[in-house]
């Protein structure tokens, strides 16, 4: 019998029309706002600020919620932030634009702002959106760049139905292989946005992102884009852990495939909706090889596989990222979680293993026991 390809329930997703071509007048302007200023947080406002400057659509101003903090020089994150364009904490030596406004007042961020891009740690947006309830405007249209779930008592809830639900509004996911640092000094890359139903926004979210070194594309597909986007997470602590132990690039490979079919299995377990071709988006397999490779949560984990799980995640994490966090273990925590509730645990040796590891019930080395 000859081989034949999978069928694909869509074809590639394509970029839509380029934006530098439209010089018709919008019947309205949007104004945007980024909740959130981290490392990936400080980049989104810069792609949005130079985009906003460049397109009639967009208001040029763009406002950037900062959670507070005090430097060691004793001055607010905000106001070097805004003195210098830099966020010297998060992102020290980049230029934002001049448009970004750091404001530490998450009420007077959002006033006036249309468009919502949320783009913190996923642990911290549920407080956040109850401190949103009732202070934004009617027609909002939120995006969220966040890679993470929680898990309520009803099950897992994915961080843009989080947002949807709290306020009330439409919420986009964008997703893709993009180590922050990398797009900050304008290396090229790729991602997707996920979307719902209306292309219209979805395409308003590919305008606003879209610049010569970050090529964005959209899919219909919400959960599918933001799924791989969380449990990539997870595979990439396990391959930190292969190299904390110099198991070499063998097996490292195969972790990523096992892992990459879990992926795959444990969102269409949860979302028989999720299409297969969502995983060939720069959401899905490049952002496994790029995170599995260069990201934050592979050097801490590699950390963790070389102490031999002496020293917590914890403790390395505050030690090696300087404030930025790690969203795999809380993640393969949450995972746990689902996996032990619905009986799946022996379906996903590689996602319970991980958490297994991370909590020192196993160790490192129990990552290829199959
Ligand atoms: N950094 C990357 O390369 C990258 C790339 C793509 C996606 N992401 C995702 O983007 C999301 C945000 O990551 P990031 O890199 O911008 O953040 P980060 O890891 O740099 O996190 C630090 C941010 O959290 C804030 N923070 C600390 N305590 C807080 C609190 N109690 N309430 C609210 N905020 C608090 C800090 O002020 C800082 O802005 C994550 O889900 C991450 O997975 C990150
Ligand atoms: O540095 P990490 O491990 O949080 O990964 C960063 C991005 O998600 C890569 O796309």
């Amino acid at each position: 019998m000859a081989p034949s390809l999978e069928v694909q329930e869509e074809e590639t997703a394509l970029p839509f029309s380029n934006p530098t071509h439209t010089n018709e007048a919008p019947p309205h302007k949007s104004k945007v706002t980024v909740v959130g200023s981290g490392n990936w947080g400080s980049v989104a406002s810069k792609l949005i600020a130079s985009n906003a400057l460049r397109l009639a659509s967009f208001y040029d101003e763009v406002r950037m919620w900062v959670y507070e903090e005090t430097l060691p020089s004793g001055e607010k994150l905000t106001d070097v932030i805004n003195r210098t364009n830099e966020n010297v904490k998060y992102l020290p030596g980049i230029k934002l634009g001049k448009n970004v406004i750091a404001d530490p007042d998450l009420e007077s961020a959002v006033k006036d702002s249309n468009m919502l891009v949320f783009v913190t740690p996923h642990q911290f947006v549920e407080g956040i959106c109850k401190r949103l309830v009732g202070k934004i405007r009617g027609d909002v249209e939120a995006i969220s760049l966040i890679k993470g779930m929680e898990v309520k008592m009803e099950g897992p809830c994915m961080i843009s139905t989080l947002i949807s639900q709290h306020l009330g509004i439409n919420c986009c996911v964008l997703m893709g292989a993009n180590i922050a640092n990398e797009i900050a000094v304008e290396k090229f890359s790729e991602a997707t946005v996920g979307y719902r139903g209306n292309r219209e926004i979805a395409e308003k979210w590919v305008q606003l992102f879209t610049t010569p070194y970050f090529m964005v594309t959209a899919v219909q597909d919400v959960e599918g884009v933001e799924l791989c986007g969380t449990l990539k997470n997870v595979v990439a602590i396990a391959a930190g852990f292969v190299d904390g132990l110099e198991m070499g690039n063998n097996t490292k490979a195969a972790i990523m495939r096992i892992g990459l079919k879990e992926m795959k299995a444990f969102s269409k377990m949860l979302f028989p909706s999720v299409k297969e071709s969502t995983f060939f988006e720069s959401c899905g397999v490049a952002d496994l090889i790029t995170t599995c490779l260069g990201g934050r949560n592979r050097k801490v984990a590699e950390a963790f596989a070389r102490n031999e799980g002496k020293r917590s995640f914890d403790e390395l994490e505050a030690e090696m990222l300087q404030g930025q966090k790690l969203q795999g273990v809380s993640t393969a925590r949450e995972l746990y979680e689902v996996l032990s509730h619905r009986g799946w645990l022996e379906l996903f040796p590689v996602f319970a293993t991980v958490h297994e590891i991370a909590i020192g019930r196993l160790p490192p080395s129990a990552i290829v026991r199959f």
